[in-house]
């Protein structure tokens, strides 16, 4: 048996992935068999039957998975983030519910989230943006207000000591800001594509860059495609119930043990709605969640 090498996932596309070996060198490698879980962040270990090419043969417990699915497949964003900043702008409006499904599936993983208003120098904008985000800043999530334009530094001691994942819909300014944190991330990214499509042009991979290479307390940042929807199939009633924390109060509350939140008597939840004690924006992505879950 050849010898097993740790490294670490920092790019993932298809069934090819960029591993970084201790001492930075990074290497093409390919899942051994048939399955493909693998995501970018991943720590992994892999055997090297070429010098240019790896195999990965094992994947070491993570700490957090963030993936998205639906009634056919998964699929993986990544693995081992400590935070997730979800980007939206001031302009173009965001989806409010792909926030909060967001929201859902960090607090389902136990991970820290943080909205990222891009996009401030538009002054005008802000006003309507804080009163979209104002339900998440009533719920505690951080909003940290910028303009990728003309920099990014505001963010740079919240990425310390985290790997952090970027998340957000395409046009909000994601690679804008990647570009003001991490100026080398352009070529490092074609570099990578050029490695992982020999010559096509897709930009559907994730990709870790390390904040400051010489120092790793600077953090990790995972960069991943532009999301349209975030599936969240694999959650079950209770899952969705628990990832909505100003439910928590109310949970275990109604009358009905088996409560469906819907039209019974004495439902404890439809009580903290009424009571105004519930966005009712977040309370109708819940009942999209609750409904559309398998158990
Ligand atoms: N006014 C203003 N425009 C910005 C800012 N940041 C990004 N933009 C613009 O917003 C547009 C989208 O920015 P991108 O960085 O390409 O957005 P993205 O989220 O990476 O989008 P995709 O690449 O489609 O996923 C571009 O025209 C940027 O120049 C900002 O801080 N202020
Ligand atoms: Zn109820």
């Amino acid at each position: 048996m050849s010898e097993r090498i740790p490294g670490q996932v920092v790019a993932a596309h298809g069934r090819q992935y960029m591993v970084e070996l201790a001492g930075g060198e990074t290497l093409l490698c390919f899942p051994r068999g048939k399955k493909s879980d693998i995501a970018c962040g991943d720590r992994v270990e892999i055997s090297r039957p070429a010098k240019d090419q790896g195999a990965i043969e094992a994947i070491t417990p993570r700490s957090s998975l963030l993936y998205r699915s639906n009634e056919y497949r998964q699929k993986l964003i990544a693995a081992n983030v400590s935070q997730v900043l979800i980007v939206v702008a001031t302009e173009p409006g965001f989806s409010f519910e792909l926030v909060c499904r967001t929201l859902v599936a960090t607090q389902d993983q136990g991970v820290a989230a943080r909205i990222i208003l891009n996009k401030c120098d538009l002054a005008d904008k802000i006003a309507p943006a804080r009163q979209a985000l104002a339900p998440f800043v009533a719920l505690g999530v951080p909003v940290l207000e910028l303009s990728a334009l003309h920099g990014a530094e505001a963010l740079r001691p919240l990425l310390a000591g985290h790997t952090s994942l970027l998340v957000g819909q395409s046009g909000m300014g994601k690679s804008t800001l990647v570009n003001a944190l991490i100026p080398e991330a352009r070529a490092a990214t074609r570099e990578i594509s050029e490695a992982l499509d020999s010559g096509k042009h897709t930009t559907t991979h994730a990709r870790l860059y390390h904040l400051d290479p010489a120092k790793p307390e600077a953090g990790d940042l995972i960069d991943s495609p532009g999301l349209q929807d975030f599936g969240l199939q694999h959650l079950s009633r209770s899952d969705i119930e628990h990832a909505f924390a100003e439910l928590a109060p109310h949970l275990g509350q109604c009358r009905f043990r088996d409560c469906r939140h819907d039209r019974e008597p004495d439902c404890a939840l439809r009580s903290a709605l009424e009571a105004g004690q519930i966005d009712p924006r977040r309370w109708a992505v819940f009942r999209t969640l609750y409904q559309g879950a398998s158990s």
